[in-house]
């Protein structure tokens, strides 16, 4: 198999995961994952993510420009801007999860997780002592818009691991499909328990 296919082949795979998790419901969530020529896999405009076939990852090169014709994901812009930032990241994972979005009900700005084990499950983080903060920002249709205000973000902070847009899902990356998976998993975890203290505290 050729790199593109054994990648589109992870993605594929991961949809499914995500899917019975429940966290890319009704053809939301979008994947990818960055090849070692810079051009990229990812998922068609529109698929019920739950069901993907190899046949619904298309390739796109660094601008985000289609190599066979096909529309790929409308939130590409967003892929591309963590891709541009952090040369280590190899795959990008969108799911519209509940704990993300509920979350970004109950908090403004930004979600801090500390004192969670499961940082460690993030590249790069070896301690739950870390502070990690996950910025929330305002959903917006105007992908290229929402974007720059990612990029902003990066560039202010000089980090970021994950962000979630608010009513609408989260962003989370790693040095492989299976870390950025890892990092879902973790992430969506660790917004669960802080939305259920919330409710207890309230
Ligand atoms: C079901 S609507 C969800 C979309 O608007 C979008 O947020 C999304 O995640 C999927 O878009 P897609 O273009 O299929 O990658
Ligand atoms: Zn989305």
């Amino acid at each position: 198999m050729s790199d593109f296919d054994t990648l589109a082949a992870e993605l594929v795979e991961a949809g499914r995961e995500l899917y019975r998790r429940g966290w890319v419901p009704a053809t939301s969530g979008n994947f990818s994952a960055r090849l070692d020529d810079g051009t990229i896999a990812i998922t068609a405009s529109g698929r019920h993510k739950g069901r993907l076939t190899a046949g619904d990852i298309l390739r796109i090169d660094a601008e985000g420009r289609s190599l066979d014709g096909r529309r790929p994901s409308a939130e590409t812009g967003l892929h591309l801007g963590i891709y541009r930032r952090f040369p280590q990241v190899r795959a990008v994972l969108h799911p519209h999860s509940p704990a993300a979005v509920l979350a970004s009900r109950l908090f403004k700005g930004e979600l801090v997780l500390e004192d969670h084990e499961l940082l460690k499950a993030l590249d790069g983080i070896d301690t739950h002592a870390h502070r990690l903060v996950v910025p929330i920002f305002a959903n917006d249709q105007d992908i290229p818009r929402l974007a720059r205000k990612v990029d902003q973000w990066i560039e202010r902070h000089r980090r970021l691991h994950a962000y979630i847009i608010a009513g609408h899902g989260f962003y989370a990356w790693g040095g492989s499909v299976a870390a950025a998976l890892t990092a879902v998993e973790a992430l969506e975890f660790m917004f669960d328990c802080e939305v259920r203290l919330y409710g207890v505290r309230s």
